[in-house]
């Protein structure tokens, strides 16, 4: 009875008493009275409140898991089904969750980590979790004790935050600094920021440190129907085996008969697992559809880690399959399996290599295997995303004319007093005779070229990637050099052996980075270790690529072998005392060399030797426009440029020469006679012309062109026509020939080049060092090749073998060229 009501009948039965009695005999009774009904009635409360708390337990369970959350289905009372939520819920959030997903949490939801059972509905959490089966994983199944108040409180913070529990302990290795290579860079982060930024990480890369990649287990895992897959797993593995300095020896394991694929695609074997995974193709059904699935349903399950394939070191994906049978389907599901393992978080260390097994297949396989080997003991950072939107879109990748500027009025200006110091400081140095360094290390040029993506080398030299090397990896295109000459860009390197330059073009994007000189005043490397160094510096930042999707692992492997340099990129490389010597070396590598020069330095053009292509800019049609467009240093810049022409036509003429027009509304359209007076006077092979394209606008470059100076493809068609009809009326013997219309350029080429009524713009490098072997005297005409069908004016230009991606609300709607929209030629280029 509540003890209100029982004081209150006590006092009802006792009041005549006292009323009878009176006195201390009434107040005797009071106390006796109290005593005895009341004092055990305060002694209880406690008990009271606890059954109270208990009583849920009468409906044991409430949530309907079908026995999942580790209950069996008869321990499960009706009473308390609408509680549930079917096993649909997250599971992310503990308290809230039934152990299936339930959604409404109930008293006795903290039993359930007696059993073991992460409760989370997850697969994984620690040693503890029951794969969301209900159950404890090995001896943890077994035990039933009653769990201590701190083990429901580890259950809860497991439950609630889903993810870190899946993350595998800290070792000192995870306290590492790692870099990063986002869209803007590199940075470094600790291994803390990583934690708190894991999902941005995610989408990033991070370097494998040569010890990290070389102490990797590796799994080489195989799915084969006829065995081929089989055979090429072993190899792989056989391949991995001997490569030197590999800690744990390659494990092979065949994904068809693997129990439990959880084990290795939700959990990860080891800490430092490298996964390599050989895989067929088949257009029926195959054991390897129910891996992929596998892949997929763990990509899409919620109760899951969305990236659990994180805590692998790496992967890579080798597909197999018949590009002549099923040439639409090639190795379809190589790039199925690389698209959801990298879904899952995996990093690509490698491109998925693509081997057609119809003939010398197992050859092939061994050398993406010994590729792939080199790469483990590389300590190259490893690139995860690429975009080439975003990357370089200030530059676009190709060679510059060599013009170069410091930007007029530029803070970062670099003038030749400035070089290596204060002016004042540099006449002292003048006249102390003091030789510097043109860029030197810890100088802010060295710092601002760097941070652009160049890699300085030496003093005075440097390389980049250019962006259509880049794309035409991927298959996303090549430069126009490809549709007019003949060249691949993926095994082109873009290299400067004089950062410096004796102009400041107005169309020039260095954003006054970069040294301008008259003259070479400067330290001077050596052309082979300028060659030996740009070659390192090349392949090195080819082998970022080898983490980005999409990249074609042929055209990988062949970027290791460099066929052509484009001497220009920035600066004036006709600058270089040995660029003579340099181009030899190239040759001697059978690297062909595509060099410009800005007609500012007619001695140094008399004395070069043999080049593949040679290019000479120009940039204005007179005097008073080329003074604008590119600003020279040199008073006489125009008698110069004279005498440059002058030796094109006579000292160089052996050469195939190139005149390099860049359209610049508003600046050196006009006087189209003009041109055809300097073409008169050089008398070149070939006149490129190419709208000039729009780079941006920097605070730093305050003749930044805009949109209106960039002419729209139809303007420099009409250019391009009226010019080629005016030298038709001269009676020079000049014709359109071929085009790249992606990059609004069009060649224009003397007719000696048509043959048989066909155009030969193209090079046949081959000839071209069989030529140069043979120490006999040749022309131009001795090494062209016939231009394809694709590259003719009027066909576009756009190289097979490469998809053209469209970037929507990038792509200027009015047909003229944007650095910013897809890999574009810039201003200048070779
Ligand atoms: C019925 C059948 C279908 C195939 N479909 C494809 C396909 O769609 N794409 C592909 O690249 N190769 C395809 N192939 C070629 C196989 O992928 C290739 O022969 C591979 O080496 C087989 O590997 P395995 O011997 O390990 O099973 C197919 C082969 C067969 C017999
Ligand atoms: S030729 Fe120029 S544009 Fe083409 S790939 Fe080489 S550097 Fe790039």
């Amino acid at each position: 009875m509540d003890l209100k009501v029982k004081i209150y009948v006590t006092l009802g039965v006792l009041s005549p008493v006292f009323l009878y009695m009176g006195g201390r005999l009434s107040i005797l009774v009071v106390i006796w009275t109290s005593v005895v009904l009341f004092l055990p009635e305060l002694l209880k409360p406690k008990e009271v409140e606890k059954e109270q708390k208990v009583e849920p337990k009468k409906k044991d369970h409430v949530c309907k898991c079908g026995g999942k959350n580790g209950k069996s289905e008869a321990a499960h009372s009706d009473e308390g089904k609408e509680e549930c939520c079917g096993g649909k819920g997250t599971g992310v959030n503990g308290k809230e969750c039934c152990g299936k997903g339930g959604k409404k949490k109930v008293e006795v939801e903290p039993k359930k980590p007696k059993d073991g059972c992460c409760s989370s509905g997850g697969k994984k959490s620690g040693k503890k979790c029951c794969g969301g089966k209900g159950h404890g994983h090995g001896k943890e199944t077994k035990d039933t004790k009653e769990p201590s108040p701190a083990t429901a409180q580890e259950w809860d913070s497991l439950t609630v935050d889903f993810t870190n529990a899946f993350k595998p302990a800290k070792t000192s290795k995870a306290k590492k600094t790692v870099k990063v290579f986002g869209k803007k860079g590199m940075t470094q982060i600790s291994s803390k920021q990583e934690d708190s930024n894991s999902g941005d990480l995610i989408k990033s890369a991070f370097t494998v440190s040569n010890d990290e990649l070389l102490n990797s287990d590796i799994y080489v895992f195989y799915s084969s129907l006829q065995g081929s897959a089989e055979k090429a797993a072993g190899i792989v593995q056989e391949k991995l085996k001997a490569v030197e300095g590999l800690k744990n020896e390659p494990k092979l394991l065949n994904l068809d008969e693997i129990d439990d694929t959880d084990k290795y695609f939700v959990d990860v074997p080891s800490e430092n697992a490298l996964y390599v995974l050989v895989v067929p193709s088949y257009d029926v059904d195959c054991p390897l559809d129910y891996f992929i699935q596998t892949l997929e349903e763990n990509f899409n399950d919620h109760r899951l880690d969305r990236f659990p394939l994180r805590k692998l070191v790496g992967y890579t994906v080798l597909g197999l399959g018949d590009s002549e049978s099923w040439p639409d389907k090639f190795c379809y599901q190589a790039n199925k399996v690389d698209y959801w393992v990298s879904h899952l978080g995996g990093r690509r260390i490698f491109p998925v290599g693509k081997i057609c097994m119809k003939y010398d297949g197992f050859e092939k396989v061994g050398e993406w295997a010994e590729l792939l080997g080199e790469l483990l003991k590389d300590n190259e950072p490893i690139l995860y995303e690429y975009d080439e939107n975003v990357d370089d879109s200030e530059e676009d990748g190709d060679d510059q004319d060599g013009s170069d500027e410091g930007g007029e009025g530029s803070d970062q200006e670099v003038d030749l007093e400035d070089v290596g110091g204060k002016e004042s400081d540099s006449k002292r140095n003048e006249n102390s005779l003091e030789v510097k360094q043109m860029i030197a290390k810890d100088s802010p040029t060295y710092r601002n070229l760097t941070k652009q993506g160049y890699r300085i080398v030496g003093s005075h030299s440097g390389v980049k990637i250019c962006r259509w090397t880049k794309n035409e990896l991927r298959g996303k295109g090549s430069c126009y050099k490809k549709s007019l000459f003949n060249i691949a860009s993926s095994r082109c390197m873009e290299l400067t052996p004089s950062l410096a330059c004796s102009s400041k073009c107005v169309f020039c994007w260095r954003h006054g980075t970069n040294p301008v000189s008259k003259n070479w005043r400067w330290e001077t490397d050596e052309p082979e270790f300028i060659l030996e160094n740009a070659l390192a510096a090349h392949y090195s930042m080819i082998k970022q690529m080898r983490g980005v999707p999409g990249v074609i692992a042929d055209r990988f492997i062949n970027a290791f072998k460099v066929a052509h340099c484009a001497l220009s990129l920035v600066g004036e490389p006709i600058l270089y005392p040995y660029i003579s010597k340099f181009v030899e070396l190239l040759h001697e590598k059978d690297i062909s060399s595509f060099l410009v020069c800005n007609a500012q330095h007619p001695e140094s053009l008399r004395s070069l030797g043999k080049v593949t292509q040679l290019y000479v800019s120009i940039d204005a049609s007179t005097k008073d426009e080329l003074r604008k467009v590119d600003r020279p240093l040199y008073k006489d810049f125009w008698e110069r440029m004279m005498e440059c022409l002058d030796i094109i036509r006579t000292t160089q003429s052996h050469q195939r020469t190139v005149f390099r027009l860049t359209l610049v509304k508003g600046f050196n359209m006009g006087d189209i006679s003009a041109y055809a007076d300097l073409v008169q006077r050089g008398v070149p092979c070939f006149i490129e012309v190419k709208g000039a394209t729009f780079s941006g606008s920097s605070k730093d470059n305050v003749n930044a062109l805009t949109m209106q100076n960039i002419p729209f493809n139809e303007e420099c068609k009409d250019f391009v026509e009226n010019f080629v009809a005016e030298l038709k009326r001269r009676g020079l013997p000049y014709d359109i020939a071929a085009e790249h219309a992606h990059s609004n350029c069009v060649l224009i080429a003397d007719t000696k080049f048509k043959v048989d009524g066909k155009w030969n713009t193209h090079i046949d490098f081959a000839k071209f060092f069989e030529l140069l072997r043979s120490g006999e005297s040749f022309t131009h005409m001795d090494y062209m090749q016939e231009t394809p069908e694709w590259a003719l004016y009027g066909n576009g230009g756009f190289a097979p073998g490469n998809v053209r991606v469209a970037h929507g609300d990038r792509v200027a709607n009015d047909g003229r060229v944007d650095a910013a929209d897809l890999p574009e030629i810039p201003v200048g280029a070779v």
